[in-house]
């Protein structure tokens, strides 16, 4: 098949790349210019692993194109993806302006029957606007629009790409059906057939469901603090029962990055736009904004509540790991209190620090976690690396100022911290003292 993809963030990019592997002819289009240049010359704009390779054997092998250039992108194509951003407004709810402009651009370059699907994640009802703006320009020109929402993950993009565990096609024509059916064959048997706003409606369910289980084993976590059990071995005793499932259980400093904040918030609104409170959600959008200051109260605690002119070493800027996204992230919401409190604050990220720079202020970075660590009174780990999982704990006793570290994210067993010897505070387990 013929597809352009408007817009090469992490969705456009990731599923452009993905369709073109599985033999389509993919043309991806992008306003800014500097993305199209580096995509041009087989670089990706965005850390994913393995992305690169993908672009590059694409790229050669003729199926795949950059562009800027919208009309010339979609002469061809029977498909065109939107994979624009969808930001919060302050207000909460979804900003649909990139929304609005592509489908007047595709609108006013319209010359035959084409598919155009959203990808992005909008509110419901948002497919009949576009078919609305697309029509006031389109004259007498045939299409179809549908909506196919996009579940991938950040840091798991071409994996979850290639091994969908389910479509879901949200269409107003059997035409449309079943072209995104075929497109969609060798990548799932698992095909949601649905109208455009059940479509619309099952991506934000399932981000807020995701996020409520988060916010839940967070509260969970909360209450085992203050009677001495452990959230890790609760999160383990639910997750065998398969109604549970053992995934998104993961106490810690919660949800951060480009989706669940802002899609909680606008699910939030949706809502209220349709005369609903929806309760359950304000709540776990409250107890998310709260966890992340978890780790500085510990740190306070740790450190006698002086944290004035006390070396903090952070472990991890990214909202997760394998990711640069600095979206929401928890570390720039701890990081100037710490700084506010006259800490010095020094990070390490394995890839995110430059991000973290341009939305951090006055942010100190090294290159590699033992100059973070040097002659530190604290490490608070905030992201999940696997470099810090696998950190020789004996050499960080010997770099460290103070045997403190203060882990949001939960990386090391008890046991092991006990017999180390460092101070140890965690989310939802008991704390190890020094003795
Ligand atoms: N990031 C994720 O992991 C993820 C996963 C699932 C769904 N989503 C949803 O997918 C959408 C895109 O997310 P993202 O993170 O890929 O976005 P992004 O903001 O990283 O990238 C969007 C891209 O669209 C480009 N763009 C804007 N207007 C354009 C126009 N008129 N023509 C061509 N290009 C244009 C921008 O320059 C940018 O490169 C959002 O609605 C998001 O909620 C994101
Ligand atoms: O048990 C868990 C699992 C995740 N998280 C946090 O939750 C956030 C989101 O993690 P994850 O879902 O892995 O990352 P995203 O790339 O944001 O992906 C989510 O958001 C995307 C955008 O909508 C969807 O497509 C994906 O299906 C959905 O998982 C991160 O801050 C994680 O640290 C936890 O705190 N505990």
């Amino acid at each position: 098949m013929d597809i352009c993809v408007v817009g090469t963030g992490y969705v456009g990019l990731v599923s452009g790349v993905c369709f073109s592997d599985l033999g389509n002819r993919v043309t991806c289009v992008d306003v800014d210019e500097s993305k199209i240049k580096k995509l041009l010359e087989g670089k990706s704009p965005i850390y994913e692993p393995g992305i690169e390779d993908f672009i590059q054997k694409n790229l050669n092998e003729g199926r795949l194109f950059f562009t800027t250039d919208l009309k010339k992108a979609m002469e061809s194509a029977q498909i065109i993806l939107i994979a624009v951003g969808t930001p919060r407004k302050q207000n909460g709810e979804a900003d649909l302006t990139y929304i609005e402009n592509v489908a007047e651009s595709i609108g006013q370059n319209l010359q035959d029957y084409k598919i155009i699907v959203t990808k992005s994640t909008v509110p419901v009802g948002t497919g009949k606007i576009i078919k609305e703006i697309i029509s006031r320009h389109a004259g007498d020109v045939k299409f179809d629009v549908a909506s196919n929402p996009e579940f991938l993950r950040e840091g798991s993009a071409i994996y979850d790409t290639l091994n969908m565990e389910r479509a879901v096609i949200g269409v107003e024509s059997e035409k449309a059906a079943n072209l995104l059916k075929e497109l969609h064959k060798p990548l799932t048997s698992n095909i949601v057939l649905t109208d455009i706003e059940t479509a619309e409606m099952i991506k934000y369910a399932s981000n807020a469901f995701l996020a409520t289980k988060i916010s839940f084993i967070n509260e969970i976590a909360n209450v085992c603090e203050l009677l001495g059990a452990d959230v890790t071995k609760v999160a383990e005793g639910m997750g065998y029962d398969k109604r549970i499932g053992n995934a998104f259980l993961q106490a810690g400093i919660g949800y951060g990055g480009s989706c669940f904040p802002k899609d909680t918030s606008a699910l939030v609104a949706i809502a209220e736009q349709a005369g609903y409170d929806f309760r359950i959600v304000k709540d776990v959008e409250q107890v998310n904004k709260e966890q992340r200051f978890k780790v500085v109260d510990k740190l306070k605690v740790a450190l006698k509540n002086d944290l004035k002119g006390k070396k903090i070493s952070i472990l991890g800027l990214a909202f997760k790991p394998n990711t640069d996204d600095m979206r929401d992230a928890p570390s720039v919401d701890v990081i100037p209190i710490l700084q506010n409190e006259g800490a010095e604050v020094v990070a390490y990220d394995p890839v995110a620090s430059e991000n973290a720079q341009k939305v951090i202020p006055n942010l100190q970075v090294t290159d590699t976690m033992q100059e973070a660590i040097l002659n530190s009174d604290a490490i608070v780990i905030l992201t999940e690396w696997n470099e810090f999982k696998e950190m020789d704990l004996t050499e960080v006793a010997r770099l460290v100022k103070q045997k403190i570290i203060i882990d949001g994210r939960n990386i090391f067993s008890i046991e092991k911290m006990e017999y180390m010897k460092f101070y140890y505070a965690s989310i939802g387990r008991k704390t190890v003292s020094f003795n």
